[in-house]
């Protein structure tokens, strides 16, 4: 004992003095935690246990407990850690003393000049001029916290070879949460620090930042917080020289520069949003590996986000980034705790948006009774910018809807006739008048020019642009879907130009590939080829809408309305493609949901038939499934009528509701991977019902969603039922040899395979469940050769089918070192070919970024 005092002074300390420790650090224990979590003392277990512990002072004993294993070193860095803390917190305080008055005047002009922002709606057809009080026009948006696949990813029990799960990371249940409750804490637990915000294109994301922004400075809510700072990724897309933080947040921010030093002192009460990732020019390259750690220290742009993003930079401070999902993968998810995805409207919501938009309630009813009357549209007014483009079609044309809209591109198409209608007050309204002709020729060429600089400024990733064409920005029309902004650059005040929403940009886009005399394989492909399933992710709303735009009643619409020539050839070539592609996909299984949209968006019924389907595979996995993506789903699947060889829904974040939604045609299928979702009981029953009534779906997999043997109870009954499953992969749950054993029952008929490695289920128990069957039908560790062999060649046909970009989530998920220790003959050749397969996609890979992840994992399987 006095041995070990005196070789451990420091620990011995700590024990001396634990008493006093507790009084004096009970207030700075979030801090304290934070600071060895950064110095790597303490680990994300550590932290969790601490936070279990109730009260202050509790989580300072427990402190002290942890640090009791951690060694000598760990209490010597605590001890420095701690009186760093104590000194910065006298100082602090002194200094504090004098600055209050100060730093409160700071505050207020800061929330004053917030408030001044975000007061007025960013409607994107507002006339110049004509505002709109946000508070007015705010209506609730579904915020769902707790996201598993992406939860599932941060903890990284996806990787293989992992041996163990903790049982303590179940995966946070959803729920639906107030924007007020983003950064509140929940019981026992700290306050989240980094939040990230998704949901698809048109959502409300920016609106959503706008309701923290006018809460904030309206003193309602996140008063937590001193200061909000307000950053878009289209902004910082214009910063193209090394910059350091303090710049980029004087920017906007000039009125803070006397008190930033102070401000960043205290970043725990500092919280910066950076809105739209997936409008960020160098998305694709934040696993760098360059990090800044100081306000004044330069850098490239994307370095200086990555760092503030990954807490090496204002550690304490909290971040929320919203993205589209497509450019989630991207975001560098290990720093995230908190994931919150927007699902929009319902139909209440949808209800109040017509009040507030028509803001007569006759009126709004009789609206909203035109839009419920078509279930399509109504659907599509579950996302508020469509919602809020439906309402302005029906105000520009009196709720008569000259041609029902369908799919989001008529609604777009309809949009732009609209307001080119009543910006040119009715002009074009006669084909036979000549001057009506000419006006028609200036407005086709004008719509022409502004599609051109969309898909430019698209394919380059841009967003905001510097004005060069100033025929464009002088025009009626074209600024009706331009927003321009003026910047304080360091000498002089400069115009940007954004198109009015992303989704604008998009469809002009399309609309100048689908209607300029330019060929598709010009615009879309290199050489006479294109490829609408290998175009990257973040093209895919793009290839929707050109899909639409080239759809006979589209082009009917263009040429009625504004005299646009028919595009047969490309009609005919698109649709071509479009067939071909769609068959290879049903074929070799690659992701398909692109394919599906652009079906749904050509509205014929005879491209369908003239499909030529040998087998029909339906991958859907990784991207978080939308309403609108089931119709399309579901659009596709009432026209073929084939058996479906697989459906693979994996990491879509499908809740019970839309299984059951889709319960009819997984009735269909004979395979199905539901992995990497959170299923709770609801669900499963589901699954179950599938299970009791399905004729042919004979494998099933449900690796890594967090069932238990409760689940797997309702399972087996229905198992039991039908008799006919014949292999169950179960993944990195909670099972136990209690749960499995009721299963030995029809094994090995029907049931061949059962894989249950990564659960609960000891090697010994294992065999004992093998034991109780004729023959070995339990897989419970890497034992099996052949079972693998199998799993393996799976996984490599999948990897050779996706895109490269899909390539490296699949390689995130199947590489690991203990795999790679395997001495199996299938496990080598396994990543002998699949290093041959990345070899020969870094050959071809055109984007960088991509290819420098390839090149990561070339090296890691090679060493
Ligand atoms: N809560 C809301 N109340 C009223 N209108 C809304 C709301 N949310 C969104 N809208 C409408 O939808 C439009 C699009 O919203 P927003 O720009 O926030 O979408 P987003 O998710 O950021 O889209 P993108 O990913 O394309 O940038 C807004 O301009 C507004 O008209």
């Amino acid at each position: 004992m006095t041995l070990a005092g005196t070789l451990e002074p420091c620990l011995q300390s700590l024990r001396n003095h634990r008493v006093s420790l507790v009084d004096k650090l009970e207030f700075h224990i979030d801090s304290l935690t934070d600071v060895l979590i950064t110095k790597e003392i303490f680990t994300r277990d550590d932290l969790e246990e601490i936070q279990y512990e109730k009260g202050p002072r509790g989580k300072v004993r427990k402190v002290l407990d942890i640090l009791e294993g951690k060694g000598e070193e760990a209490a010597r860095i605590f001890i420095s850690a701690s009186s760093c803390l104590e000194e910065s917190n006298i100082k602090a305080e002194d200094q504090s003393l004098k600055q209050t008055s100060e730093y409160q005047k700071v505050i207020a002009k800061h929330k004053a000049v917030l408030k001044r922002r975000s007061e007025c709606m960013l409607y994107y057809n507002t006339r110049h001029g004509e505002k709109i009080p946000f508070s007015e026009h705010y209506v609730n948006l579904l915020i769902v916290k707790g996201h598993h696949s992406l939860e599932i990813k941060r903890h990284e029990v996806l990787t293989f070879g992992q041996q163990r799960i903790s049982l303590q990371q179940k995966a946070t249940e959803q729920r639906l949460i107030k924007p007020a409750q983003l950064f509140s804490s929940e019981t026992g637990k700290k306050p989240a620090k980094k939040v990230l915000v998704t949901g698809v294109a048109g959502i409300g994301k920016t609106v959503l930042v706008q309701k923290i922004l006018c809460d904030f400075s309206n003193h309602k809510e996140h008063q937590s917080f001193d200061f909000i700072i307000h950053m878009t990724f289209r902004d910082l897309n214009l910063v193209n020289k090394p910059v350091s933080l303090r710049e980029l947040i004087l920017r906007k921010n000039g009125h803070l520069a006397k008190h930033l030093d102070t401000i960043t002192e205290n970043d725990t009460k500092l919280l910066i949003i950076l809105d739209g990732f997936d409008e960020f020019k160098h998305y694709r390259g934040c696993d760098v590996d360059i990090f800044l750690t100081d306000l004044d220290e330069e850098g490239e742009v994307v370095e200086v986000l990555s760092s503030l993003m990954l807490g090496e930079l204002l550690p304490g401070a909290s971040v929320l980034i919203t993205s589209r999902p497509m450019a989630v993968g991207h975001i560098p998810i290990g720093s995230i705790d908190c994931f919150v995805v927007i699902t929009g409207f319902s139909t209440v919501e949808i209800h109040d948006f017509f009040q507030r938009f028509f803001q007569d309630e006759e009126l709004a009813t009789k609206m909203f009774d035109i839009v419920a009357a078509n279930e399509l549209l109504l659907t599509l007014c579950y996302i508020p910018a469509f919602c809020h483009i439906v309402c302005s079609i029906l105000k520009e044309s009196n709720g008569l809807y000259p041609d029902t809209p369908r799919t989001m591109t008529d609604i777009y198409v309809q949009y732009l006739l609209a307001l080119v209608k009543s910006h040119t007050n009715n002009r074009i309204e006669s084909l036979n008048n000549v001057s009506g002709m000419k006006h028609q020729e200036h407005l086709q060429e004008i719509l022409l020019k502004l599609g051109r600089l969309a898909y430019q400024k698209l394919m380059n990733q841009e967003t905001l642009f510097y004005s060069n064409n100033d025929e464009i920005a002088s025009c009626v029309i074209a600024s009706t879907f331009l927003d321009k902004t003026s910047i304080q650059e360091p000498s002089c005040t400069e115009d940007v130009y954004s198109f009015t929403h992303l989704t604008i940009q998009e469809f002009f886009a399309a609309l100048y590939c689908a209607m300029a005399d330019v060929p598709l394989s010009e615009t879309l492909g290199s050489g006479n080829e294109y490829s609408i399933a290998c175009l990257p992710g973040n093209l895919d709303l793009f290839m929707r809408f050109l899909s639409g735009l080239l759809s006979e009643r589209n082009q009917e619409l263009l040429s009625r309305n504004i005299g646009f020539g028919k595009q047969k050839d490309k009609m005919q070539s698109f649709r071509l493609k479009l067939i071909s592609d769609t068959q290879a996909t049903c074929e070799n299984g690659a992701y398909i949901l692109t394919q599906l949209h652009c079906i749904l968006e050509q509205q014929d019924v005879l491209l369908m038939q003239e499909l030529r389907l040998q087998r029909l595979r339906i991958n859907l996995s990784d991207v978080t499934l939308s309403t609108m993506d089931h119709n399309a789903v579901k659009h596709f699947l009432n026209e073929i009528h084939l058996t479906i060889s697989e459906v693979d829904l994996t990491g879509t974040n499908i809740s019970a509701e839309s299984l059951r939604d889709l319960q009819p045609y997984l009735l269909r299928c004979e395979k199905l991977w539901l992995g990497e979702n959170n299923l709770d009981l609801e669900a499963i029953k589901v699954v179950a019902d599938i299970l009791q009534e399905s004729d042919i779906l004979k494998e099933l997999g449900l690796g890594w969603t967090d069932i238990g043997d409760e689940h797997l109870f309702v399972l087996t009954n229905a198992i039991k039922a039908k008799q006919i499953l014949t292999e169950l992969w179960m993944e990195g749950n909670r099972i136990t040899f209690a749960g499995l054993s009721p299963l030995t029952v029809f094994t090995p008929s029907p049931l061949e395979r059962v894989v249950a490695i990564w659960n609960n289920v000891t090697d010994d128990e294992g065999e004992r469940l093998n034991s109780l069957c004729p023959k070995p039908c339990f897989t419970v560790s890497f034992t099996e050769n052949s079972m693998w062999k199998d799993w393996a060649s799976w996984v490599l046909q999948r990897c050779e089918v996706s895109s490269s970009e899909k390539l490296v989530t699949i390689l995130f998920k199947v590489y690991d070192i203990s795999v790679r220790s395997i001495e199996s003959q299938w496990a080598k050749t396994f990543y002998i070919s699949l290093t041959k397969l990345i070899r020969t996609r870094i050959e071809q890979c055109m984007e960088e970024d991509v290819r420098r992840k390839l090149e990561k994992f070339e090296t890691i399987l090679t060493s």
